[in-house]
């Protein structure tokens, strides 16, 4: 069983205190009212009522051990690229993966094993100057590897899931699966992971060694290259807003609907890529929230097309 003590307040948010909690034992800090502005790359979002971010397996159990004794609802968060988060912000425990990281190269058999929280665009950067080939599309896509194998995340006709050996996946009773992509569900950016609560601990990846690092280097500089010509990276955003829904790209449906620049108070549709809502400096979150909302209904009114959010949506929202 878990113990808690209170460590007292530690000072304001809204007017509230905030509180932390230190799970005796493991030494790992919960803190309530956590800001998830800054943990997301929108920069939007209300406060989480409980936020940790362990750096250890041990500290993540007893989290999820004191979660359960609580009955909270709980919220996995990665590198937070591709959330919205309401400015409500959100109930129950946000658990924060990003210091979960370990790194293994495997000179002899090419395969990377890596802790969820590490990024996904410094591995890809390293495995190209090693030589190793496999995660060249990867670079310029920001958050962890553990969003990237729940949202099955991919570029350049390349994607998280044709890489992947095995992940580990933590129950939120404690119990661990060690499971093949197979297991996963994958699909164009999706996996049966996306909406649960099992957490995404650790991935195996295979890779090919033994390349020339300035021939791997050059072809991963080429991609990110290609992806600063056509997407807006200047501003807060969660890349593309919605799916491709084919047999049309989101992009193109959007700016043939005149919707490029479109703005609603500090979220605008991105004259460069239509398909990225930008932060302009002052946005809310509903006021992303409600141009998704009118993106949407201005295409399905033109093209009897629904384009479907790729960004997960946390919280409440309401349609104004
Ligand atoms: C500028 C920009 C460019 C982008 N370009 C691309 C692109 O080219 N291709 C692409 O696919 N995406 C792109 N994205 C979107 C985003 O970077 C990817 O979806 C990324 O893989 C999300 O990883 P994350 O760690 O930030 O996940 P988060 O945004 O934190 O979370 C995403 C989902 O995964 C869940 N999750 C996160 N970590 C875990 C875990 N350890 N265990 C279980 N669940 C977890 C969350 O609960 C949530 O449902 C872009 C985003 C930006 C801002
Ligand atoms: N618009 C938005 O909302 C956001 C956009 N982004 C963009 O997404 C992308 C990914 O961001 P982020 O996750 O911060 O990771 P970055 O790709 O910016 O960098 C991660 C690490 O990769 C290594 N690296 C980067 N560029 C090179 C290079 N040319 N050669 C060798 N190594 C390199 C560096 O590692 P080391 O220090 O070990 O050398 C760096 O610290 C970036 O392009 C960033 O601008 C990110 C977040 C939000
Ligand atoms: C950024 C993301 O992933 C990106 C990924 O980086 C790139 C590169 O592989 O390919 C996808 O974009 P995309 O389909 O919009 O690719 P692009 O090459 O930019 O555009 C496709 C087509 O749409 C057209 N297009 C695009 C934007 C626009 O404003 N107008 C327009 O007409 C382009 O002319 C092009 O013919 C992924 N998006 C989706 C939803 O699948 C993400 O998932 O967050």
């Amino acid at each position: 069983m878990v113990m808690t003590v209170s460590s007292g307040s530690l000072g304001q948010v809204n007017g509230k205190p905030e509180r932390s909690i230190t799970l005796l034992g493991n030494d790992c800090l919960i803190r309530s009212k956590v800001s998830l502005a800054s943990l997301t790359s929108f920069r939007v979002g209300g406060p989480a009522d409980w936020y940790t971010a362990p750096q250890r397996l041990d500290q993540l159990l007893a989290c999820l051990e004191w979660a359960n004794s609580e009955e909270l609802p709980i919220t996995l968060l990665g590198g937070g690229s591709n959330l919205l988060v309401s400015d409500r912000g959100l109930r129950g425990l946000v658990i924060g993966t990003r210091y979960l990281r370990h790194t293994h190269f495997d000179q002899e058999t090419g395969q990377l094993t890596v802790g969820s929280g590490a990024s996904l665009p410094r591995l890809a950067w390293k495995a190209a100057r090693m030589g190793w080939r496999g995660l060249e599309w990867a670079v310029g896509i920001p958050g962890t590897v553990g969003g990237a194998v729940v949202m099955n995340a991919g570029a350049h006709s390349s994607c998280t899931a044709d890489i992947l050996i095995n992940t580990h996946i933590l129950e939120r009773s404690g119990t661990l699966h060690v499971l093949p992509p197979q297991k996963l569900g994958y699909r164009y950016r999706t996996s049966n992971l996306q909406g649960g609560s099992r957490l995404v601990t650790q991935a195996t990846f295979q890779l090919q060694p033994g390349y020339d690092p300035q021939q791997v280097m050059a072809e991963t500089t080429e991609h990110f290259q290609q992806r600063r010509l056509s997407q807006p990276y200047h501003l807060p955003s969660c890349g593309s807003v919605f799916r491709n829904p084919g047999p049309h790209k989101a992009g193109w449906l959007i700016e043939q609907t005149g919707l490029k620049g479109y703005q609603i108070g500090g979220a605008q549709v991105a004259e460069r890529h239509a398909n990225f809502i930008l932060n302009c400096g002052s946005a809310t979150a509903s006021d992303i929230f409600q141009l998704i909302h009118h993106v949407q209904e201005r295409v399905q009114h033109q093209w009897y097309c629904l384009l479907e959010p790729e960004v997960r949506i946390l919280g409440e929202f309401k349609v104004c």
